[in-house]
């Protein structure tokens, strides 16, 4: 039978080319994993012999064509040369067992092999042991070879021999090694003395190998009694060492047990860092790293005042909540600075396995510690600061709840005995500082919530971004880019106009993305000027021309135009508006707000989203139907409803307030459908905060008024007309006068919110408290909203 073999990536078909004659093999099983390194076993079964006829290309992988040798001799007692044959068979199967009776017969392995012996054809044996035996691949390749029954008996009795002598020296040895406490020192010698006389046994390299791993337990079980590991934690430890030692190497339980011994040494049971508890330091500190964010800064001086008076104080978890970009993360980074502790950061975001958090269970194929568990042993001691980043972003997935999992490490009464499934053994996370960032608490399970201090970081005013910028942004993206202020400057007038014409956001992030633009821009700038002066230093000095061409023309000129690259720019360059225009491109935020309110049908409204508060268009045209109600803009349930209480709300006070369809009914839904739409359609909104915009942009709607375009609103509406106090108050006013209003709506009761707004912003927004959505309507329209007192419900007097 002839066929062409690809030598190697068959699927599962393998065959493996060595010299003339080959064995075909088909895998039949894969073991191993990546963790800690790449380790696989391969379970290979083989076929037959072949013998390669050509071999048609060699790259990228070696394709023969090969001819099966399936038909070798077979062993029958009655042919010619059976007399010589059956001593020889006899003679082979004699060393076979005395070989098999050398190894531990309480091996599995070994026991099926000496089955093997008494049940296989006697022809398939040489070819069996041939391939157990330690030997050296030329001489496994001589048996591969030996296509005749009487030479491969032949071939493979010197094999046997020479393993059985060298397992009989073996056993010596180990005899001697069990006797001596210093074994490890006394075998090498005696190895030498073997190979010196003369007499070397393939079985050495191979038993050295051994041997050095025999050394390597003793030595992992001497690091593991030095680790100064719990005695529980030991106990299973050594329990597993004594089991490795029982352990045939190439088992994969081998690697695994290892690995995991490995990592029980490598973890901090017990190392810990000294805190650092100097208050005034860590203030300082603290200041330096960020500029504001005061009630988080004061928590933490807190925590370093209480763990000053008591030594042993558990770890608190605490929560930062706040819009993108307002330094929730680099606070957390800075906090282990000020502490001198250790800092990991484990982002969860997009989490969806709980064996993320806890570990698999060494069952598994590949199986490997949780993050938490990962995270101690990167870091090397026990008390570092964990930053749980994006803790509102976990999933929930098949293979279980992260969520779930993080209730043990985050509960202090629970966390010093936080068993990882890997592991197996409880590890005390008591002394961890953990600190959790988020960007909403919506989305927190409520379990999860209750176990953790909230600590809410609004976003940042005008004011607090330009100094965030100079004193921090700048500084370090002209750090990043190679520069000094000797070559750029970004005055305050123009880092104003960055934050109000090109950003619009609640934290810093895209100020800061703008800032390396500009150093991007003048990095080139430098970077070619000192290309120049290189190149004209080792030109003749220039004339009188070349010195006037210099400054003036310079100072001016566009940062990007590359025409003139010929003039050396004036250092330092300074951005003013025009440079940031050529720079940055034109402003992205202008007279917005004015153009798009218009036409009546359009109210702005102030909302949380998932990347901070920022106000919110509400727009409603009305057209000829049947009275249905359209809603758009990737609406959540609760907004959706805000806007059917807003219909039925206005509905029943038409009369009273004058407002008409287009056909002129009080009722608006006659023969009217209305569509209600949320601009920024892609980013979801949910939430009962809207009602108030709904119901001024509806009214505006059908009375044909225009909403007065300074003014933003927030409140929860009731079907009687009360507005119920929302969350947040401070960031959507923040977000109200970034976007350049004048009048902000909230509801009565969130009033005491006010006190939390500086001063200065305080003076420049008019605050309307509104009671009922009368309230809301006189404020939001010029001239107030006039009603018909005749048609107000009588209240009972009863
Ligand atoms: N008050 C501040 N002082 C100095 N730098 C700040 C301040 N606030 C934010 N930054 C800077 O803003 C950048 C973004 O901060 P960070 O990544 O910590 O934001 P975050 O709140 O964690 O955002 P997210 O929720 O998206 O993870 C960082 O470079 C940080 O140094």
């Amino acid at each position: 039978m002839r066929f062409q073999s690809l030598l190697y990536p068959v699927r599962s078909l393998v065959f493996i080319l060595i010299c003339r004659i080959g064995t075909a093999g088909i895998a039949v099983q894969v073991v191993g994993s990546n963790w800690p390194k790449p380790h696989y076993t391969l379970l290979i079964t083989g076929l037959c012999r072949f013998h390669i006829l050509e071999v048609l290309k060699e790259k990228p992988y070696p394709v023969a064509e090969v001819e099966q040798l399936d038909r070798l001799e077979q062993y029958t007692n009655g042919s010619d040369a059976a007399g010589e044959l059956n001593v020889l068979s006899e003679q082979f199967y004699e060393y076979a067992i005395q070989l098999v009776e050398l190894l531990d017969m309480s091996v599995p392995v070994v026991a099926k092999l000496r089955r093997m012996l008494d049940s296989l054809p006697k022809e398939t044996l040489p070819d069996i042991l041939a391939s157990i035996i330690r030997t050296s691949a030329n001489e496994k390749l001589q048996v591969l070879d030996a296509v005749g029954l009487e030479e491969r008996f032949k071939k493979t009795i010197p094999l046997l021999v020479r393993q059985i002598e060298g397992l009989k020296l073996l056993k010596k040895t180990r005899k001697l090694k069990l006797d001596d406490e210093k074994r490890v020192v006394t075998i090498r010698p005696i190895r030498r003395n073997n190979s010196i006389s003369g007499k070397r046994f393939p079985l050495d390299t191979a038993e050295e190998e051994e041997d050095d791993d025999v050394d390597d337990i003793i030595m992992l079980e001497k690091k593991i009694r030095n680790a100064n590991i719990p005695e529980q934690a030991l106990k299973v430890c050594m329990k597993e060492i004594k089991r490795l030692k029982n352990m045939p190497q190439s088992m994969p339980e081998f690697v695994l047990t290892r690995n995991y011994l490995e990592l029980m040494v490598e973890l901090p049971w017990k190392k810990s860092t000294s805190d650092r508890l100097d208050l005034h330091a860590a203030r300082v500190l603290l200041d330096n790293d960020h500029y504001a964010m005061q009630e988080l800064k004061k928590r933490v001086l807190e925590y370093l005042a209480v763990r000053q008076l008591k030594n042993n104080l558990k770890g608190p978890i605490l929560c930062f909540v706040g819009p993108p970009g307002v330094g929730k993360t680099s606070v957390g980074r800075s906090i282990a600075k000020t502490l001198g502790r250790e800092f990991h950061r484990i982002s969860l975001g997009g989490v969806s396995d709980q064996s993320y958090i806890r570990g698999h269970r060494r069952t598994y194929v590949g199986s490997m510690p949780g993050r938490i568990i990962n995270g101690l042993k990167s870091v090397g001691v026990n008390n570092p600061v964990f930053l749980l980043d994006e803790i509102d972003k976990m999933g929930r997935g098949l293979q279980g709840d992260p969520a779930a999992a993080l209730l043990e490490v985050l509960d202090p009464e629970q966390n010093h005995s936080f068993t990882d499934h890997y592991l197996n053994v409880s590890f005390d996370l008591s002394q961890v500082l953990f600190i959790a960032t988020a960007n909403t608490t919506a989305t927190i399970p409520p379990a999860l919530l209750d176990r953790m201090e909230l600590i809410q970081v609004a976003g940042y005013m005008q004011e607090d971004k330009v100094e965030i910028a100079l004193r921090h942004l700048i500084p370090k993206q002209l750090d990043l880019h190679g520069l000094t202020p000797h070559h750029l400057q970004i005055p305050q007038e123009t880092t104003e106009d960055i934050i109000s014409r090109y950003t619009r956001e609640a934290g810093v992030r895209s100020l800061e993305r703008k800032i390396a633009a500009i150093c991007r821009a003048v990095a080139v700038k430098v970077a070619e000027s000192q290309h120049r002066s290189a190149k004209s230093s080792h030109l003749p000095v220039p004339g009188e021309e070349g010195k006037a061409r210099v400054p003036e023309e310079t100072k001016d000129e566009s940062i990007t135009d590359t025409t003139d690259l010929a003039l050396p720019p004036e250092m330092p360059i300074v951005i003013d508006c025009h440079a940031l225009k050529d720079i940055l491109g034109r402003p992205i935020y202008e007279v917005e707000v004015f153009h798009r309110l218009n036409q009546p049908g359009v109210a702005i409204g102030l909302g949380r989203t998932n990347f901070g508060s920022e106000i919110l268009f509400v727009e409603a045209s009305q057209m000829e139907g049947e009275g249905q109600l359209t809603l758009t803009g990737q609406l959540g349930d609760v907004l959706k409803e805000s806007a059917h209480l807003a219909i039925s709300w206005l509905r029943s006070n038409a009369k009273k307030y004058h407002l008409t369809n287009a056909a002129g009914s009080f009722d608006l839904l006659d023969n009217t459908d209305i569509h209600l739409h949320f601009p920024a359609g892609a980013v979801t909104k949910d939430g009962p905060s809207a009602g108030v915009t709904i119901v001024t942009c509806l009214a505006s709607l059908f009375s044909g008024r225009l909403v007065r375009s300074d003014v933003g609103m927030t409140g929860e509406i009731t079907l009687r007309g009360l507005v119920l106090p929302v969350g947040g108050i401070k960031d959507k006013v923040l977000a109200a006068h970034r976007a350049g209003l004048k009048r902000v709506i909230i509801p009565k009761q969130n009033e005491k919110d006010l006190d939390d707004i500086p001063a200065n912003m305080r003076e420049n927004l008019d605050f309307v408290p509104a009671v009922y959505l009368d309230d809301v309507l006189n404020a939001a329209f010029d001239g107030g909203f006039p009603a018909d007192s005749r048609c107000d419900i009588l209240n009972s007097k009863l």
